[in-house]
């Protein structure tokens, strides 16, 4: 396919996303078994356009004044592409498969209307609602922050110590553009991508079923380094989901000691018993029934509160994400947050600590939450912030975001999803 039938594609699963309120890798996945001829290049670049357009949904509306899937395919192309008018008209000229070419006066809109004359929350492509949220987090910078959240993501493993080395699994993948990441001491990093390519399938390759490495952000291995689990800890995971985090800890603790693994929803955690295999992890226990933990009350060293929250942070990978949250979604995240750090607090042992965490850039889903737990556990104090981020990561002292009642990661400063992460610590008996 040319850049046209790409683009036509792109147009009709926006369309479709649309119309059918449906997420956009379900649209993707459905656009691609309806049209078995296009390749895995077609596929990959049909995404992108996609992806590019939901990014920065409203820039590219803005730049040809209309809110139509047109206009942000186009958009995409211009923004993301670094294509101008001409070049997407030529590169459209004689392509019978291509929507038709610009007009006119979607040429002159793109020519004369900048982003620099643009509303604020248009050049951070980001809901009107949220805005409150995101100036609260972030105060003068939010602009610069959530622009940040809408260009396109890395790829970044984790190496996982129990099986390999950072240097062997880099040899593993040469040719690949992966080198070692900025503050993780295990990540691995490929750059993004440009334009119509796509990441290598990082999980075909032997290394990955060998049990070498595991697709994880950089942010979320750091907040995982944070919680400081070393071996011979009793640790709960109290919302490990598919268990990237307990997979993180399993290998800073070197298999020593012990990982509860539990979480609410039972086929949440379903996965995790394969990825333990794989990864040679043997000193995790997946506790589906929240009654199994009942002999655990106070008892861990350490308990992991990885909640559930709206994923603001991992905008950049979800931007569909970002246009369907609602006001009411969040309200029913933080309501689940508070009661979740309630009855996981209950699992810390005088003396142990609470590890907070979401992928949440809302300070109402972070440091106002960590506030609100503080002022009715009194017996629990904040662990500041800054010495605890220096002790791991002096390199890069004034990267994250410090102070105000926690650690916040985002792609502007760590160049990592945005993460927050709170330690409290319980008073020793
Ligand atoms: C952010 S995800 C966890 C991701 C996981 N820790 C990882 O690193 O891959 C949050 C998880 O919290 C779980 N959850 C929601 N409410 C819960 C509750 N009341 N108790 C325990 N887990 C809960 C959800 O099922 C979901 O899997």
């Amino acid at each position: 396919m040319r850049l046209g039938g790409r683009l036509a594609a792109a147009i009709e699963i926006l369309d479709d996303m649309e119309r059918r309120h449906r997420p956009a890798a379900e649209a993707l996945k459905d656009w691609g078994l309806s049209h078995r001829f296009a390749g895995a290049g077609d596929r990959a670049a049909i995404g992108n356009i996609v992806y590019d357009a939901l990014r920065r949904r409203r820039s590219a509306g803005w730049l040809f004044d209309a809110d139509t899937s047109r206009a942000l395919a186009f958009g995409a192309l211009a923004l993301e592409w670094a294509m101008d008018g001409a070049a997407i008209n030529s590169a459209l000229d004689g392509d019978r498969f291509a929507p038709a070419m610009l007009d006119g006066a979607e040429l002159a809109a793109l020519s004369s209307r900048s982003l620099d004359d643009a509303p604020d929350a248009v050049r951070a492509d980001c809901p009107d609602w949220c805005v409150p949220l995101v100036t609260d987090a972030f105060g003068d910078d939010w602009v610069q922050e959530l622009a940040a959240l809408a260009a396109r993501p890395p790829l970044d493993l984790r190496v996982n110590t129990l099986a390999a080395t950072r240097d062997k699994v880099l040899s593993e993948l040469k040719g690949t553009g992966a080198a070692p990441c900025l503050l993780a001491a295990d990540g691995i990093r490929i750059p993004p991508i440009d334009g119509a390519g796509r990441h290598p399938n990082v999980q075909a390759e032997p290394a990955f079923r060998k049990g070498w490495f595991e697709v994880q952000d950089e942010g979320s291995q750091i907040v995982a380094e944070l919680a400081g689990a070393e071996a011979g800890m009793q640790v709960l995971d109290y919302c490990a989901g598919a268990g990237g985090k307990t997979l993180a800890l399993s290998a800073a603790m070197d298999n020593r000691g012990q990982i509860f693994a539990h979480d609410s929803e039972k086929q949440r955690l379903a996965p995790i018993f394969d990825r333990l295999r794989r990864a040679g992890a043997r000193n995790v226990q997946a506790v589906a029934d929240a009654s199994g933990l009942g002999p655990l009350a106070g008892q861990m060293d350490l308990v992991l509160v990885d909640a559930p929250c709206t994923g603001s942070g991992t905008w950049r990978r979800r931007p569909d994400a970002k246009w369907r949250l609602t006001e009411r979604q969040l309200d029913v995240r933080l309501r689940e947050q508070a009661d979740i750090l309630e009855k996981a607090s209950a699992f810390v042992k005088p003396g142990g600590r609470l590890a907070y965490i979401t992928c949440s850039i809302f300070a109402r889903e972070n440091q106002r939450q960590v506030e609100a737990f503080l002022a009715g556990n009194a017996d629990f104090s904040l662990v500041e912030p800054v010495p605890l981020w220096r002790a791991r990561f002096a390199k890069a002292a004034d990267r994250a975001r410090l102070g105000d009642g926690g650690i916040v990661l985002t792609p502007a400063n760590t160049g990592t999803d945005g993460f927050f992460f709170a330690a409290l610590q319980r008073r020793p008996a």
